[in-house]
């Protein structure tokens, strides 16, 4: 085949002598193949691709037009012209409406076939441009993000461009908006998608262990490190090393980091071998990075160094109706984790989710759907199956109203249990209509007895958030979504409790 010749027709004609006319016209410049009879038409179209098909209307086995149906099923985007006589020119009108391309005349020249055909792939290839064009400025999905807003595209395009290159990446955003969404997604799009994406919350791990966790440590370097371990950093190797939360991480090991980020190597914790590793790096954090480096608690050089291409997150509360895709896709996935049967929200949860200003972003989203799954039954999301903040003004008269009630018929009742009834809405049961009721009071609430001693604040959080997770027979999402924080939230705070508790502290 010849190279220049990069366009394939074909030419469906049953005159031999016609066709090889029409493909003396063209040979100059396209590849050409011909098919004598429709049969062999439709059998040369499933087995090979071409750029142009000239379809002649009357053939001795298929009409053109069932042929053109036929091929225009499988195939939306391939191009075809169809040949008529003068006397079967209406034909060519419905050809048209079945989906050719254009049509000509017969008798034609060679000019005429040749800017026919020309034409037809000169359209074909600006409609291929607007279709790519529309594709990248219209996707509600990317990677792991659900979201069609302008402020979301602009997201999708910054991470397909900085996907490629070597520099690294700093994401900044609220809590919750995807920032390790879209370090995953620059991963992905990269070339070094098949080697390890390795993510480290800075936040997450206590600051003594943060060194060892990202270089590692030899045997023996401290207290309890029994044997050697590789940090994040040797197992990102090829890959990307996404660093969160970066404003966490202590000053000193800020200058190692540094290092590492400039020359490719550092030495583990109490070994003096250095080891060198090829990394991809991205960070992200929550705070405003220059009012960090400002006071002091982020090295400027570090700074400098790691901030070469910035990503915004946008809050959810800028991102227009993407809440209510994202909204969307959290009922579908919790429906099925479940076994419940939503299908929608109503007209007014919509409404209220478009106007509230979402401080947790996706994911206070993603709670706030989980919860209401959760705890409800029905086909549609209704105003009085959300949580708070959504049902606060209603969820008050009914404790006023509980209050009165309960305390007229039981006047021991105190107020940290009804206080209790209200942070934690225990068990709930169903009715048929989709509402929900509180049941019978059970929980222990000795915390907060007038007669107990003052506890420290944090004593008095575990309490709280150990008591949900028992109502939830111990399953930490579902008390998360109750306590309306991230189930990580609570992982950290009971790896936080352990530590405080050591016999040591
Ligand atoms: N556009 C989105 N579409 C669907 N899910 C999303 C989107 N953005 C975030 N999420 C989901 O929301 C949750 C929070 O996202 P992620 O952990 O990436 O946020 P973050 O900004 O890193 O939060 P933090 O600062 O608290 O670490 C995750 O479960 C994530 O999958």
């Amino acid at each position: 085949m010849d190279p220049k010749k990069s366009r394939h027709i074909l030419i469906v004609e049953d005159s031999a002598s016609t066709a090889q006319v029409y493909c003396h016209y063209l040979e100059s410049e396209f590849q050409v193949s011909i098919a004598h009879s429709g049969k062999i038409a439709l059998d040369t179209v499933k087995e090979c691709c071409f750029d142009v098909i000239l379809l002649d209307v009357q053939l001795p086995d298929i009409s053109g037009l069932d042929i053109l149906k036929t091929i225009r099923i499988n195939d939306k985007h391939i191009t075809i012209i169809v040949m008529t006589a003068h006397s079967t020119v209406d034909i060519a009108v419905d050809a048209m409406r079945f989906g050719a391309n254009d049509f000509l005349t017969k008798p034609f020249d060679r000019n005429r076939l040749i800017v026919t055909v020309n034409n037809v792939l000169k359209e074909r290839q600006l409609s291929n441009i607007v279709h790519e064009y529309e594709k990248s400025c219209n996707r509600k999905q990317f990677h792991k993000f659900i979201g069609g807003s302008l402020a979301m595209q602009t997201v999708y395009r910054i991470i397909e461009s900085a996907a490629s290159s070597q520099a690294t990446i700093f994401i900044t955003g609220e809590s919750g908006t995807g920032k390790e969404l879209c370090a995953e997604a620059i991963h992905q799009e990269s070339n070094r998608s098949t080697k390890p994406f390795v993510a480290l919350n800075c936040a997450a791990i206590p600051r003594d262990l943060l060194e060892s966790e990202i270089f590692g440590h030899v045997k023996g370097a401290f207290t309890g490190a029994v044997t050697a371990r590789e940090g994040a950093a040797s197992r990102a190797a090829g890959g990307t090393l996404f660093l969160d939360e970066i404003g966490e991480m202590p000053l000193d090991l800020q200058s190692k980091l540094l290092r590492f980020v400039q020359s490719g190597t550092f030495q583990p914790v109490g070994s003096s071998r250095e080891l060198s590793v090829d990394a991809r790096f991205i960070c992200a954090t929550n705070r405003d990075p220059l009012t960090e480096v400002r006071e002091g608690r982020f090295r400027e050089d570090l700074y400098y160094r790691l901030h070469v291409i910035p990503i915004k997150m946008p809050p959810l509360r800028e991102r227009g109706k993407d809440c209510l895709l994202i909204a969307k896709s959290f009922l579908d996935q919790y429906n099925k984790e479940e076994k419940k049967s939503f299908v929608t929200f109503s007209s007014e949860v919509e409404t209220l989710f478009l106007e509230y200003s979402w401080p947790g972003n996706v994911r206070e989203l993603s709670n706030i759907v989980r919860n209401t799954v959760v705890l409800n039954e029905g086909k549609s999301i209704t105003l009085n199956m959300l949580p708070s903040p959504f049902n606060k003004s209603e969820n008050f008269k009914k404790i006023e109203f509980q209050n009165t009630d309960t305390l007229s018929k039981n006047s021991e009742l105190t107020l940290s249990e009804e206080l209790d009834k209200e942070i934690l809405p225990a068990k709930v049961s169903t009715h048929d209509n989709g509402t929900n009721t509180n049941s019978s009071h059970t929980a222990s609430s000795d915390n907060h007895n007038a007669t107990q001693p003052i506890r420290p604040l944090w004593l008095e959080e575990k309490l709280v958030i150990e008591r949900a997770i028992e109502k939830c027979d111990g399953n930490i999402p579902r008390a998360a979504a109750f306590l309306e924080v991230s189930p990580s939230t609570i992982y950290r705070k009971k790896q936080h409790w352990d530590k405080k508790l050591l016999p040591n502290d």
